[in-house]
């Protein structure tokens, strides 16, 4: 496999196969691939995971999944039951070293099957646990190399890729020392696989007229918001251990800061492109105590109006501290951001379900104009939705027509629904086909994963040591803990509201 060509014939086996993310997200994107004939001509694909199936059951579930979790325009009952002909099932423990033995000759006689390129992708769908253990043991059988033009093989592994600095370290040295080389190696966050996300770097790359005035002297402040409306789900025994700062921030928000954040890559390749992220990573301004304290808010939602408090979800403990919402303001110390905060803030159970980013322009020097309905537009907004109703909306002064000269703020927007049909729900299959191609651009390199377990490690640790430090309740379906806003209120402003964003679609918000 080349970079950038699709071989001929590929397995793919995705462990954690009875899992939630495989269910939702994994084989819905390989179908939607499968569907636009984006696979190779001779695929398929090995689940495994410890739940006995006989292939035929295999298929049957994941055929009613597909009904389920496919978009009603992409079913196509042929194409749903010629791809789940392609699906093959392997119970197996992945925790234990002897089953490999097992699996390495179904994997073969699978490959015989369907071509003998042995390319296989290794999907890591399981508990996070296992991430350490699956590497060396696929090595022990010698499923790790590739060989040349023939035999390529990747793994994916799904996030969070560590629990902290010094096992993510760990996790690292694994791979490399004892199992998989770097360009073998994919660390998904399925962000960067979303449509909008990449369009950050296209409107500040492919346009002049941002550029100049993408920096310290033009910007005020930036905020990022990934808030959602439900709670956790059935996750509760991964969540309570997780928390939200590994769930959502040290990957998909700081993925977002650094987008924002970064300076031009010299070529948009795997290299150039994730040399800048891991600059703008390697640029956040330590944590310190006093930071951590005043400028970190985490939160827990509580029960109201029928939502269960987080404390009542099931596999979570009774009397959990793990934060299901966070704020924070965050600085970066280089040339071009220094003295510029950004604000990001997530969290489960809030009034619904939306990813934007807020650019805050300074205020013009001084007010000339009087203000039209008591506000006064002197600062210019650039919002970039990233779901849903994806869009870019710019907020400026315009003068009121008629008489006097009195300025109010209008909106040009842009919604990427004009573009017609774009592809903005299948981040996985976008991934996943880069993977197959053997791009890694859109996947976290090793010095990036480090470097942002280096910046909120600090966070971790004074939160295990210093248990009394506060975790403010929230009631389910509001916007967070007060000190959130008054987090904000330092720079003399709020939380933008995205309800209240977009001008031309409407965003369904619990008020
Ligand atoms: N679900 C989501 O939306 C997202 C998940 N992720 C990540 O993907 C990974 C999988 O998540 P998710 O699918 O939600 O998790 P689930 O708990 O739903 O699934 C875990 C899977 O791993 C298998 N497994 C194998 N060995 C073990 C073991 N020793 N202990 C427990 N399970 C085992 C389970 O099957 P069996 O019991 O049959 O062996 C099951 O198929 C996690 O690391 C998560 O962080 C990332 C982004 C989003
Ligand atoms: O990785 C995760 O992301 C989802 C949110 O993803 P989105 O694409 O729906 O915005 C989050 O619900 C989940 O907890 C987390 O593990």
């Amino acid at each position: 496999m080349d970079v950038k060509m699709k071989p001929q014939s590929l397995v793919m086996v995705i462990f954690g196969a009875s899992g939630d993310l495989t269910r939702r997200k994994l084989i819905p994107a390989l179908y939607l691939l499968y569907k636009h004939n984006r696979l190779p001509e001779n695929f398929a694909i090995l689940g495994v995971a410890r739940t006995a199936f006989t292939d035929d059951e295999f298929r049957e579930r994941i055929h009613l999944q597909l009904l389920r979790f496919v978009k009603p325009e992409d079913v196509n009952e042929e194409k749903i039951r010629s791809f789940v002909s392609l699906i093959n099932y392997f119970p197996m423990d992945p925790a234990d070293p002897d089953e490999y033995l097992r699996l390495q000759p179904r994997l073969l006689k699978l490959d015989q099957m369907i071509g003998n390129g042995e390319n296989y992708i290794y999907y890591l769908a399981t508990p996070p646990s296992l991430y350490g253990v699956i590497p060396q043991y696929l090595k022990n059988v010698g499923l790790n190399l590739s060989k040349g033009p023939k035999g390529n093989k990747r793994i994916i592994v799904e996030k969070p890729f560590g629990y902290d600095l010094e096992s993510a370290l760990e996790l690292n040295n694994i791979y490399y020392k004892d199992a998989f080389r770097e360009d073998q190696i994919f660390r998904i966050d399925h962000y960067l696989g979303k449509e909008t996300v990449q369009n950050i770097l296209a409107l500040r790359f492919a346009n002049t007229v941002f550029e100049p005035v993408w920096n310290r002297n033009y910007i005020d402040y930036v905020e990022v918001t990934a808030v959602e409306n439900m709670g956790i789900e059935q996750r509760g025994g991964y969540f309570d251990d997780a928390g939200t700062l590994r769930d959502m921030v040290q990957n998909h928000l700081i993925q977002l800061v650094a987008l924002t954040a970064m300076e031009p890559p010299t070529a948009f390749n795997p290299d150039s492109f994730r040399d800048e992220l891991a600059k703008v990573y390697q640029s956040l301004t330590p944590l310190t105590e006093k930071d951590i304290n005043q400028h970190i808010i985490r939160g827990q939602y509580t029960a109201s109006e029928g939502r269960k408090a987080y404390r009542e979800e099931k596999d979570v403990a009774p009397d959990s501290r793990t934060e299901t919402f966070l704020a924070m303001k965050l600085s970066i110390s280089n040339w071009r951001w220094s003295g510029v905060p950004f604000y990001i803030r997530t969290g489960k159970q809030m009034p619904t379900k939306v990813s934007e980013i807020v650019v805050h322009f300074k205020p013009t020097p001084f007010p000339l104009f009087n203000c039209a309905e008591r506000t006064c537009p002197t600062a210019n907004l650039l919002i970039i939705r990233i779901q849903p109703n994806e869009g870019i909306v710019l907020k400026f002064g315009l003068k009121v027509p008629g008489s006097g000269f009195d300025v109010k703020q209008v909106a040009m927007d842009f919604s990427y629904s004009s573009l017609g049909p774009i592809p903005t729900e299948d981040a996985y299959a976008r991934l996943i086909e880069d993977c197959i191609l053997g791009d890694s651009t859109l996947f976290t390199r090793s010095d990036a994963v480090e470097a942002c377990w280096k910046y909120f490690t600090p966070v971790l640790e004074y939160w295990k040591n210093h248990p009394e430090s506060p975790l403010y309740g929230y009631p389910a379906g509001t916007w967070g803990p007060r000190e959130a806003d008054m987090l904000i209120q330092e720079q003399n402003a709020e939380w933008s509201n995205p309800c209240k964003n977009l001008t031309n679609t409407e965003l369904y918000c619990e008020l």
